[in-house]
């Protein structure tokens, strides 16, 4: 079914913090983080925050496509890391670009949380013909995360990026071609951040607040190694393809050593075709498909008919796919 990406975007925060200024104020090394992650730099929030990144990105891509505010029908925002609970990012970003006739909401599906957004805004349109929709994802995870915790510390980083997508006929003619959307919530506790004490007067249990990102990092990334070829795999079987059919697999930009190991797993060459920019943005969770996305587009790689898999995985946990024709 018609679901064409009319234009991409990304916005990411001025400034940059290299591996080594991270060795100045933790014990770790460009040389551990550069061999076991891949990352070599991450832009992190001094007076961005989560919304204006967001708010960022939807003005891009209004203007790249000359849609005004008022023709948007759907604004999505895949995010962990929100300013504020309630009002959703996504509403906020609607009242900073007044699309007056949007509606709005978060997805919480931490670094799935792009393709589960791609996968709900298809529905979406599948009920909502002539329809024009925003989805992004935004993270400002510097604020979250223990800078004291030096194995989780040096592996995220802040952005945003996002698509403008239309149901609506086009000559683009982009299509959805399928998805496969899973939850292990049974492991949830590998992954976890942002957890708020009840301080109620009824309260009966002792509940303190955790805020800060934890992970168990070898519980996650054998999760990874283990489900994210499975998911990929049952999206190709949904939308009838081969995986030799794909022309990009743009997956979370976690670990570059995870995406070697799901492209050997798939029997696959780790070659152009397994794009990374890890080493530019380190891990922007919700944000992470969508900004590699952009820069491939910006680059002129993915060219227009071009097959798609965008594979996120993480907190929940959760992994999720689609296949898309660009
Ligand atoms: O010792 C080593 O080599 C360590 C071993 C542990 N590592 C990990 C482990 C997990 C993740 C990760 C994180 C998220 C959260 O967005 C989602 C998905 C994944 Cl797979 C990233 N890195 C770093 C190198």
């Amino acid at each position: 079914s018609t679901f064409s990406i009319m234009a991409t975007a990304k916005a990411v925060p001025d400034k940059v913090v290299t591996n080594d200024d991270l060795a100045q104020i933790m014990d770790t090394s460009d040389e551990w983080i550069s061999r076991r992650t891949g990352i070599k730099r991450r832009h992190v929030v001094t007076d961005e925050t989560n919304t204006s990144l967001a708010t960022n990105v939807a003005k891009q891509l209004l203007a790249k496509t000359h849609v005004s505010p008022e023709e948007i029908d759907f604004i999505i925002v895949a995010t962990m890391s929100g300013d504020y609970m309630m009002p959703s990012t996504a509403a906020a970003v609607q009242g900073q670009i007044q699309a007056n006739r949007a509606m709005a909401f978060d997805i919480s599906a931490a670094c799935s949380g792009f393709s589960y957004g791609l996968d709900v805004m298809h529905s979406l349109m599948a009920t909502h013909p002539n329809s024009t929709g925003l989805l992004i994802g935004s993270e400002a995870l510097s604020k979250l995360i223990d800078w004291h915790d030096r194995t989780t510390a040096v592996l995220f980083g802040d952005g945003a990026g996002g698509v403008l997508v239309t149901n609506r006929d086009n000559d683009v003619n982009g299509q959805f071609l399928g998805s496969q959307l899973d939850a292990y919530g049974a492991d949830g506790d590998a992954l976890t951040m942002g957890h708020i004490a009840n301080q109620s007067p009824f309260v009966t249990v002792d509940d303190k607040a955790d805020l800060p990102l934890h992970m168990d990092g070898h519980r996650v990334f054998d999760f990874a190694i283990r489900k994210v070829p499975a998911s990929i795999q049952a999206a190709a079987d949904q939308a009838h393809l081969k995986l030799s059919d794909v022309d990009f697999f743009i997956l979370h930009q976690a670990n570059q050593r995870i995406v070697k190991s799901v492209a050997r797993k798939m029997k696959l060459p780790f070659d152009d075709r397994f794009p990374i920019n890890i080493d530019e943005y380190g891990n922007t969770s919700a944000a992470s498909e969508a900004i590699l996305l952009a820069e491939l587009v910006e680059d002129g790689k993915i060219k227009r008919g071009d097959i798609l898999a965008m594979s996120g995985f993480g907190g929940g946990l959760t992994t999720g796919t689609v296949l898309l024709k660009y």
